[in-house]
């Protein structure tokens, strides 16, 4: 159950949710992205995991700096030959937890190419999460904390280390990518509002929702800026 909805009634949660976020689970097979989401998004882990086939999402409501945020976490295969991509799965997506298996030298020396991945195809101002997996396996680790810390500094990433078996820093992985996005996207709203303050006298001072871009949640907003790229 979402722990963060602070006493707000399920019912009369989605009319109150301020803002969609999309988020993209990327990285190579194996590495643990399903499970992340799913400790994520539902506090589980499953031992017999299989390879995700296509595309699935999971969502969880939180507040951040007191709007209620929905992310909504999209999950697919990390092996090429499953992979339903590319522009369709980026498309929208504000963060990104890119995942590599602390215990795989190969799925770390690969994170290079996600990231460019993700310039090409994502949004430019995407906010995007390292994360290494797979924490609690101490005694099989091949990837140096400080060779993660620095390719995510050269890139301009943010940097975790987590655990989906035991849950460790998996909440706080995603709780910043949520917060980082919040600022960017609230960035954008006040200029936005600047914008269209300036040149539409009708929308001036009205609530602008900035959606995720993920049709299924377009039906569900009052009112949506479609793209908002000034
Ligand atoms: N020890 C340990 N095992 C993990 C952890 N996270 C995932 N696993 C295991 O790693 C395997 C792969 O996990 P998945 O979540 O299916 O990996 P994935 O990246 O989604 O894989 P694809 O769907 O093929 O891209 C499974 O056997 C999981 O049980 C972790 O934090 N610790």
């Amino acid at each position: 159950m979402n722990q963060e909805m602070n006493g707000v009634e399920p019912e009369r949660i989605q009319e109150k949710i301020d803002y969609v976020f999309k988020v993209v689970v990327i990285g190579d097979s194996a590495v643990g992205k399903t499970q992340i989401l799913s400790r994520f998004a539902k506090n589980e882990f499953c031992f017999d995991s299989k390879s995700t086939i296509g595309v699935e999402f999971q969502t969880r409501t939180v507040t951040i700096n007191g709007k209620l945020i929905k992310a909504q976490i999209w999950d697919t295969a990390g092996q090429e030959r499953y992979r339903a991509v590319t522009s369709a799965y980026y498309r929208g997506a504000l963060g990104a937890m890119l995942v590599y298996d602390i215990t795989k030298r190969q799925t770390f020396d690969h994170v290079a190419r996600w990231v460019e991945e993700l310039r090409s195809h994502a949004d430019s101002s995407i906010v995007i999460m390292l994360i290494g997996n797979k924490g609690d396996l101490v005694e099989q680790r091949v990837v140096q904390t400080e060779d993660a810390v620095e390719f995510a500094d050269d890139q301009g990433l943010f940097f975790s280390e987590t655990s989906a078996l035991s849950g460790e820093n998996v909440n706080s992985a995603f709780l910043k990518l949520l917060e980082e996005i919040n600022k960017v996207v609230s960035k954008r709203s006040l200029e936005c509002n600047k914008n269209i303050g300036n040149n539409v006298g009708t929308l001036k001072g009205s609530k602008i929702d900035i959606i995720s871009g993920a049709e299924l949640e377009i039906s569900e907003m009052k009112k949506v800026v479609p793209s908002c790229s000034c």
